[in-house]
């Protein structure tokens, strides 16, 4: 492996190496649109006196949607496309492919194979780390390109384009482009590989997606490196120890096995310092497969088991949005900002519709006590949400540590107003695209299989259900509408084996959160008179066991008005001075 390019203006990081590290998540899109203002303004404020470590998304451009991670998901569903197969069998093909498809096989594609010269297992990178020429370009005799090779092309040319827009040092760019092309490279052989076996498993899939974080913090570690800050980049393929039995097990991605994540990646960042580690936030091989046990927005989960095995005083997830509001602030003008709100709120907003950190966060972390702040890349100056540790804590007192004080948050809170605030749910939010299936009961007597039957199927297709309703003979349950038409329909056929079902579409689950309605006497009363008064038609009511989330389903159609109605009833701040306020109250 040859050494990285070490440009003129590299400055050594000296921090204590009894320093806490912090740890610091960025997301597509601040990666795709934000690259260098992360460099210049939010890393090397913190270097100085942290040791801090950097785990990245794979690149956006303005939405998740035109990201890398969907255009190699279409790679993926392209590579199957019957008219799309180059010419069908290996027969077909020259021997130049035949030669790369073996070591484009290996589940961990590209990388894996080119590490095999490497002295450990574990491959870590600075631009330039990587020798050059581990794949062979593939040419067929039909001469046609498949359409994943032209996806795979708009993917090399973003990042080169990022590359040559945000790197100046010429050394590092040439190191960088090289590293671009031999992933494209890599990750073409590899989709090739998976046409002429005619099946991407779950498991080859994961590894397509991984392409994606790869490449955002090779980029990522050039710009750093580019603008004077000493960056190491770390991929986790091969770091985590996995075996081949529980990869394919889809019940042994529990607690122990993030607890070994935890502790392999910590071990493996540790050993950077004082280089800033640039981490991808895809973190390879997983039982039962990355994207269907953790599913988008993984590099949440990573960052958080990194800084729970580094014991880390703090976890940073940097967006584009100030952190937590009341309400989606795109959708409610008035929304305020949280500054302090308890992990279970958070992962409940998460869960249905807020999606600002990924479910599974908040767990790993709060259990080691480590607070996450959300903090925004354009705003980096302000205090962002505070995810405490101690759901009890009071907004105005921070008690763990200068950095978790709320510094210069632009809601400015005077007492009055946070008195009330106390006095409010916290949050309200909306998940869309729900489907509610309904099933009635056809036995006339007492039928104790009724519930067990409808749950063993939806069991058995893997329907997650997120609000459910029920008496002895009739059960009604929001899913998610992102089920395959055919596998629907099938559901629905062995739901009927137990009774009439209903399937009503275009629906919306509206959720209103807060640890506070615990104690508030009202809360619901209010809240459905409203819906009730802006002529909002309810289709099911269902309160969470935990009783921090009261929830309802309503058309889509409803969704924003239904929004705003519950903010401005349960959740507005009266203007000082302002009398006659309805409800709730705390007892
Ligand atoms: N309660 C909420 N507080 C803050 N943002 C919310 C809330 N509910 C929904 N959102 C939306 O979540 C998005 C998260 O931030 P952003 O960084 O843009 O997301 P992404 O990581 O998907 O690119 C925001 O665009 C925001 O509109
Ligand atoms: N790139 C992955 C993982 C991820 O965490 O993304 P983001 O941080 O942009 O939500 C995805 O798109 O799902």
């Amino acid at each position: 492996m040859s050494p990285p390019r070490t440009p003129p203006n590299l400055h050594q990081n000296t921090i204590d190496p009894e320093a806490k590290w912090l740890v610091q998540k960025f997301g597509g899109t601040s990666v795709g649109k934000f690259a260098v203002k992360i460099a210049d303004d939010i890393v090397s404020n913190y270097i100085d006196q942290h040791k801090v470590a950097i785990v990245c998304s794979a690149r956006s451009g303005s939405t998740k949607a035109l990201g890398t991670t969907n255009l190699l998901l279409r790679a993926a569903k392209e590579v199957l496309q019957r008219n799309n197969s180059p010419s069908g069998t290996p027969g077909h093909m020259t021997p130049t492919l035949f030669s790369s498809l073996a070591q484009a096989q290996s589940p961990t594609g590209s990388d894996s194979s080119r590490a095999q010269g490497a002295s450990s297992p574990r491959e870590s990178y600075t631009p330039g780390g990587f020798t050059p020429g581990g794949y062979v370009n593939l040419s067929l005799t039909s001469g046609r390109s498949p359409s994943f090779s032209s996806t795979v092309d708009v993917l090399r040319s973003e990042h080169l384009n990022a590359a040559r827009a945000s790197v100046r040092d010429p050394g590092l760019l040439r190191e960088l482009e090289l590293e671009i092309e031999q992933d494209c490279d890599g990750l073409r052989s590899f989709l090739f590989a998976t046409q002429v076996i005619d099946e991407i498993s779950p498991r080859s899939r994961d590894s397509i997606i991984g392409f994606g974080e790869r490449l955002a913090c090779k980029v990522m570690t050039a710009i750093l490196r580019d603008r004077g800050i000493d960056a190491e980049y770390v991929s986790l393929e091969n770091i985590v120890p996995v075996t081949e039995e529980e990869l394919s097990d889809t019940e042994t991605l529990g607690q122990e096995f993030y607890d070994r994540v935890a502790s392999a990646v910590a071990e493996r960042i540790q050993q950077c310092a004082p280089r800033v580690p640039v981490v991808t936030g895809f973190f390879g091989p997983v039982p039962g497969s990355l994207l269907r046990q953790v599913g988008r927005g993984y590099t949440d989960l990573l960052a958080a088991l990194l800084a729970a095995g580094l014991g880390a005083s703090e976890l940073q997830i940097w967006k584009e949005v100030d952190g937590i509001f009341t309400a989606d602030p795109r959708k409610v003008p008035t929304a305020r900002l949280i500054p302090v709100i308890s992990p279970e709120e958070a992962a409940e907003l998460t869960y249905y519709g807020s999606e600002v950190v990924h479910p599974f966060t908040m767990e790993q972390v709060i259990r080691r006590k480590i607070p996450i702040r959300i903090k925004n890349v354009e705003n980096p100056q302000d205090g962002g949400t505070v995810i405490h540790p101690d759901p009890d804590v009071d907004v105005d007192v921070a008690p763990f540590g200068e950095d978790t004080i709320i510094p210069g948050n632009s809601t400015v809170y005077k007492p009055a107003a946070q008195k009330q605030e106390r006095m409010l749910p916290t949050a309200v939010t909306i998940k869309e695209r729900i489907i509610v299936l309904s099933v009635s009961s056809n036995r006339k007597s007492v039928s104790h299989g009724f519930l067990a039957g409808v749950f063993g199927t939806l069991d058995r297709y893997g329907v997650v259900v997120d609000l459910i309703s029920t008496s002895e003979v009739y059960v009604s349950m929001a899913i998610e509408d992102s089920l395959d038409k055919r596998i629907l329909d099938r559901v629905v056929r062995e739901l009927q084996k137990n009774g009439t079902v209903t399937v009503s579409k275009n629906m919306a689950i509206l959720s209103l959160v807060g640890k506070r309605m615990r104690n508030m006497v009202g809360v619901a009363g209010l809240m459905f008179t409203t819906l009730g008064q802006g002529n909002v038609n309810i289709e099911m009511i269902s309160q969470g066991a935990n009783e921090i989330n009261i929830s309802c389903v309503i058309d889509a159609r409803d969704a924003v008005k239904a929004l705003n109605l519950i903010h401005q009833s349960c959740l507005q701040i009266k203007p000082e001075g302002a009398r006659g306020r309805v409800g709730p109250w705390l007892f």
